[in-house]
C-alpha cells in the first residue's frame, strides 16, 4: 500500500512577499526540509534559507540565516530531514493497482477519507462513514483526474483541471511540432491524456502522491517543481532513461503550477531539466520546447527570466475553476499559455472564440485587435486595448492619457501614483490590481495567514 503523508502539501507557493527575492540558482547543497532543498531569499533583514512550497510560516518552520547554515551544528540538526522524508513503496503501489484493475468494476473503490484505492470486497473499513467513489470503471482508472478531489488543507490552492478543448490544444500543438514526448510538470490530465495515445510518451511529475497508485514506477515521479527535487533517490533514474529515450522523438515540458507560485524557482527548474537534457542526449544546450500556463500578468516577469518564452493569446480553460472557464469571468480566463514553440503552430482554428490574424500570422482571440501601429495584436487580458498617441502604444480600454501624470492611467486615480508597479492588495504581486487576483477565489479572507 501506498504510505500515506504524514505532513501537509506544498501545493501552497512560495513566499510572495515584494521585498523578498528568490536567489535562482542550483538548490543542491541547501538546507533541507519536508519539500526538499530549501532556496535562498534574500529580505530586508538578510538573506536565509527557507521552504520552496509552502508560503505560510506555519505550514513549514524551517528557516536558517545564511551564515548560520556554516555552522556544523545547523548543518548536523538539518539532516533528521533525510530521514524525515517517507519512502514509497512504488512496486507494492503497482502490484495493488494491477489486484484492484483485475476485480470487476463494482468491487473497486477510491476512498478520499483515506486517499487510497482498494477493493471492496477486502476491505470494509472504508465502507462505514468514509467519503468513497464505488464503482471504478477502466475509464475512471485511466484517469484519477476525473474523481481525485482538490487536496483537503489545499483550499486556497486547488487542483484545476484543464478543459477537455484546453487539453486537446496541448496535444495538438505538440503534434504540429513533431513532439512525442512529454514532462508533465504538475499536469496530471495531459499525462492520462497522453497514455491513450499512440502517438506520445509522457513521465508525471507531480507533487501530489496520490497518482502514484495509479501508475508504474516508471510514469509517476514524486516531485517539487520550485526546487527540481525527486523525493525518491532512484527517481532520478527514471526521469534520466525518459529523457535519454526522448532524444530523436522530440520532447517537450507541459507546466502548469499552483497559481501565485514564484516565476523564478520555475525558471530555473526548466533550465536545470533543459541542461540535465541536452547533456544526457548531447544536443544543443538551450532552453527545451516549454508549454506553461500561468496568468496573463506574469508575462513580465517570465520573459525576464526566460525571454525566448513568449506570452500567447490562447484562455485556457479549466473545468473545475468557476472563474477560470468561459463565461466564468467577463473576459475569459486570465490564463495563457507561455511558449518557445512557434505561435503558428498553435492551429485554433476550431474554436469560434478565435481568429486568424493576417499580419501575425497566427491565432488570437476575436477580441484581440490588431494595432497597426504597435504592429501586433496588443490585447493581455482579453478587453480590446486602444492606441494611445502619446505613450504610443497600445493600453487597456478603461485607461485615459493624464497628461499630469504623463502616461495612461485609470480614469479614477490619484496624479502622481504609479499605477502599474503598485503591488496588489491581495497577493502583494506587482502587475494586478486586487480585483483581478488569482488567488482572490472568494476564500481571499481565510487567506491572511502570516507570510514570509
Ligand atoms: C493548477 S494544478 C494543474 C493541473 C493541470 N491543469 C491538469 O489539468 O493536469 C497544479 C498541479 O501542480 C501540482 N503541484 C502543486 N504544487 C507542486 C509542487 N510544488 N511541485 C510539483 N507539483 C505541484 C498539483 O498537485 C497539481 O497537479
Ligand atoms: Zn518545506
Ligand atoms: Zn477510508
Ligand atoms: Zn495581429
Ligand atoms: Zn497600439
Ligand atoms: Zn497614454
Ligand atoms: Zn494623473
Amino acid at each position: 500500500m501506498v504510505k500515506k503523508r504524514s505532513f501537509v502539501p506544498a501545493v501552497t507557493p512560495v513566499p510572495h512577499s515584494k521585498s523578498v527575492e528568490v536567489i535562482a540558482e542550483e538548490v543542491t547543497i541547501h538546507p533541507l526540509c519536508l519539500h526538499g532543498p530549501t532556496l535562498l531569499f534574500s529580505g530586508e533583514k538578510g538573506r536565509f534559507f527557507a521552504c520552496a512550497s509552502c508560503r505560510n510560516n506555519k505550514d513549514c518552520t524551517v528557516h536558517i540565516e545564511e551564515e548560520d547554515w556554516l555552522k556544523e551544528g545547523v548543518r548536523q540538526r538539518n539532516e533528521k530531514y533525510y530521514k524525515l522524508i517517507p519512502k514509497l513503496d512504488k512496486a507494492a503501489a503497482w502490484n495493488h493497482f494491477k489486484e484492484v484493475k483485475s476485480r470487476h468494476p463494482s468491487d473497486r473503490a477510491y476512498c478520499h477519507t483515506c486517499q487510497e484505492l482498494f477493493i471492496v470486497s477486502q476491505s470494509k473499513k472504508h465502507l462505514k462513514d468514509h467519503r468513497i467513489v464505488l464503482p471504478l470503471t477502466d475509464e475512471q482508472l485511466a484517469h484519477p483526474t476525473t474523481f481525485l478531489l482538490p487536496l483537503e488543507n489545499d483550499q486556497n490552492e486547488a487542483q484545476y483541471i484543464f478543459a477537455k478543448k484546453s487539453a486537446s490544444t496541448i496535444l495538438g500543438i505538440l503534434k504540429n511540432n513533431k513532439i512525442s514526448n512529454i514532462l508533465c510538470i504538475g499536469t496530471p490530465s495531459i499525462h492520462e491524456a497522453a497514455q491513450e495515445h499512440p502517438d506520445f510518451d509522457s513521465l508525471l511529475l507531480d507533487y501530489d502522491t496520490r497518482h502514484l497508485q495509479f501508475y508504474p514506477g516508471n510514469k509517476f515521479l514524486w516531485y517539487n517543481m520550485f526546487n527540481n527535487y525527486l523525493f525518491q533517490n532512484e527517481d532520478e533514474k527514471v526521469l534520466k532513461k525518459f529523457l535519454k529515450s526522448s532524444k530523436n522523438k522530440g520532447l517537450a515540458i507541459v507546466i502548469d503550477p499552483p497559481f501565485g507560485g514564484r516565476v523564478e524557482p520555475l525558471a530555473q527548474t526548466i533550465k536545470e531539466l533543459s541542461k540535465m537534457y541536452s547533456t544526457i542526449c548531447e544536443s544543443e544546450d538551450k532552453i527545451l520546447p516549454v508549454i506553461w500556463a500561468f496568468p496573463y500578468f506574469a508575462e513580465p516577469y517570465i520573459t525576464n527570466m526566460l525571454p525566448e518564452i513568449k506570452m500567447h493569446d490562447y484562455q485556457v480553460d479549466y473545468q473545475n475553476h468557476k472563474k477560470f472557464q468561459k463565461g466564468g469571468r467577463k473576459f475569459g480566463s486570465p490564463v495563457r499559455f507561455f511558449t518557445n514553440l512557434p505561435f503558428s503552430t498553435i492551429d485554433l482554428s476550431n474554436d469560434s472564440s478565435y481568429k486568424l490574424c493576417d499580419k501575425c500570422k497566427y491565432w488570437v482571440s476575436t477580441s484581440n485587435v490588431h494595432c497597426n501601429k504597435c504592429r501586433e495584436c496588443t490585447s493581455k487580458n482579453g478587453m480590446t486595448y486602444k492606441h494611445c498617441n502619446v505613450c504610443k502604444r497600445c493600453v487597456k480600454p478603461t485607461f485615459k492619457h493624464c497628461d499630469a501624470c504623463e502616461r495612461c492611467c485609470l480614469e479614477k486615480h490619484v496624479c502622481g501614483t504609479v499605477v502599474e508597479s503598485q503591488s496588489c492588495y491581495n497577493c502583494n504581486e506587482k502587475g494586478h490590481k486586487k480585483s483581478e487576483c488569482p488567488q482572490k477565489d472568494g476564500s481571499s479572507a481565510k487567506k491572511k495567514r502570516k507570510s514570509k
